[in-house]
Order: C-alpha cells, then structure tokens, then sequence
C-alpha cells in the first residue's frame, strides 16, 4: 500500500474538514487529523460529542457529509467498490463489544475472517496466521474453547487477536478498557503497545480511562462540540486550567 512519506514518518491517514450531521444534529463539525505508522493517538471527550461516529466515518461503516480522507495516499471518496474494499481490509475494528461468534470456537473465529476474504488460501497458511496472533495476544492454550468459556480479559484479547489476522495497518480501539477490571485493563493498555511494536500499526483509541490514554497514547486528541479543541501528549493535553477538559478528567486526582 502507498503511503505519504513526511519526514521519517509515514503518514497511513490523513483526515481534513470533516463534517457530518443527522438531520438537523451537527456532530463533526470541521475535523483534522492525521495518523503515522507506528502510532497511537487516543481520542477523549465527554459522550455523545461523536467519537464513535468519528471512527465509523474511517472504518468506512458511516458516510461522511463532507470531507477530505485519504488512506494510505488514496483519496476515499475516488476509490471505485473494489478499491473501498480492499483498502478496508487494512482497518481493523475492535468493537467495544468483541463480537465474537459465540457458536464457534476460539480457532474458528480467528479462520472465519481468512476464509472470507482471501480466496484459495491454504489450510495451512490459515494455521500460520491463526498461531501468530494467538501468540501475539498470549492465548495459544484458548484454541479450542467457546467464547463463553473465556474471562472478560480474554475474550477480549481474542478479539484483538481476530482483528490482526487480517494484518491490518490500522488499528481503530472504541473503548478497549470498558467494562474490565483494573488488573485487566493495565494487561489490555500493555498489549494494546506490545501490538504496536510487533505489527507497526498506526492506531486510534477511543477511551475514557485517562490510564488508557496515558499508558498508551503517543499523542492525545479532546473532541468537544464536534471539534478538536486540545492536541498533545498526556500531560500537555491534561495540565491545564480548561474548564472542559477539567470537567471531564480529574487529572490531578491521578498525577
Ligand atoms: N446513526 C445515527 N443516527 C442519528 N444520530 C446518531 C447516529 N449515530 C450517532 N448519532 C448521534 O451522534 C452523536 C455522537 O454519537 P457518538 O456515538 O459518536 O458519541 P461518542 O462520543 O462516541 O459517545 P460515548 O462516549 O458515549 O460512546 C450522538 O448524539 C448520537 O446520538
């Protein structure tokens, strides 16, 4: 895939003004962005201010109102069906609820995503994959369970391990510490960095756990009313007399 090249870093997606509606309801309201391989940056901000809607737009599941996105060098809204499909593939989505197959087991769900969109692929070429990301989320002993018979935690790295099978070069997290315990959620935040280095991703976060955001994210973005209103790493982003961003994040209770 063709990439921008900006100094050393290799730009994989590049968002500028940004707009999107329902009806009359004006989420997204002038958006710029821009994400490098290799990258995390975690996106914060009060609910309902169209987070989601935001990562959405990128995974190609909502249409934007008017925009400028280019992946991988490739303007979006030029590329024909085929080209939109292919380009997709090299987005992962981890969904804040998993979605795993409940039906199938560990090693199935991981399969399913292969035998679906890489035609003629061997078995084994299918066992090669699905061991390197079980291996990447430390789950090998789980091949063989049910989605039921997994903890939280793991179901949850399972899932994680079913959007790298794929070798996605973009990594979309909505809310990946939600609903995990404390214990969970650091071991979630440390494998969120250990996919980064193994697969050089570039990757978004959405999250409202300021450990999350610390731990992880190499820049921090606050979304308020539809716009970036604070750009920075943890502490420039959080250090600070904003009432909006006090509002939300007690920052000082964990400094
Ligand atoms: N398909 C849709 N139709 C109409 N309104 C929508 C649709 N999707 C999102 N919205 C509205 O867009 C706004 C932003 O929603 P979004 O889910 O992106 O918020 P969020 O920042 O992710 O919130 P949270 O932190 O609670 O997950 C909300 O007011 C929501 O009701």
């Amino acid at each position: 895939m063709n990439s921008q090249q900006k100094g050393n870093k290799e730009e994989v997606l590049v968002i500028r003004d940004l707009y999107k509606s329902f009806g009359n309801k004006h989420v997204l309201k002038g958006i710029d962005f821009d994400l490098f391989k290799g990258e995390n940056v975690v996106i914060m901000g009060q609910s309902g201010t169209g987070k989601s809607v935001l990562i959405r737009i990128i995974a190609g599941l909502v249409e934007p109102d008017k925009d400028m996105v280019k992946v991988f060098g490739q303007e979006v809204d030029k590329l024909d069906r085929k080209e939109l499909i292919k380009l997709r593939l090299k987005i992962g989505f981890l969904f804040q609820h998993n979605a795993l197959y409940d039906s199938m087991t560990v090693r199935e769900n991981l399969e399913f995503p292969l035998i679906k969109n890489i035609r003629n692929i061997t078995q084994d070429k299918i066992n090669e994959a699905v061991d390197d990301v079980l291996d990447a989320v430390g789950l090998a002993e789980t091949a063989d369970q049910y989605p039921s018979e997994l903890s939280g935690g793991q179901e949850k790295r399972i899932a994680i391990a079913r959007t790298l099978i794929l070798k996605p070069e973009i990594i979309l997290y909505d809310e990946p510490t939600s609903a995990l315990d404390p214990i969970t959620s650091v071991e979630m935040n440390n494998l969120i960095n250990q996919v980064k280095k193994r697969y050089k991703t570039g990757s978004i976060i959405i999250t409202h756990d300021l450990t999350c955001a610390r731990t992880t994210g190499d820049s921090i973005l606050m979304l308020n009313e539809g716009k970036f209103i604070r750009k920075g790493n943890f502490e420039e982003v959080f250090d600070t007399d904003n009432e909006v961003v006090k509002g939300f994040y007690d920052y000082y209770f964990i400094k």
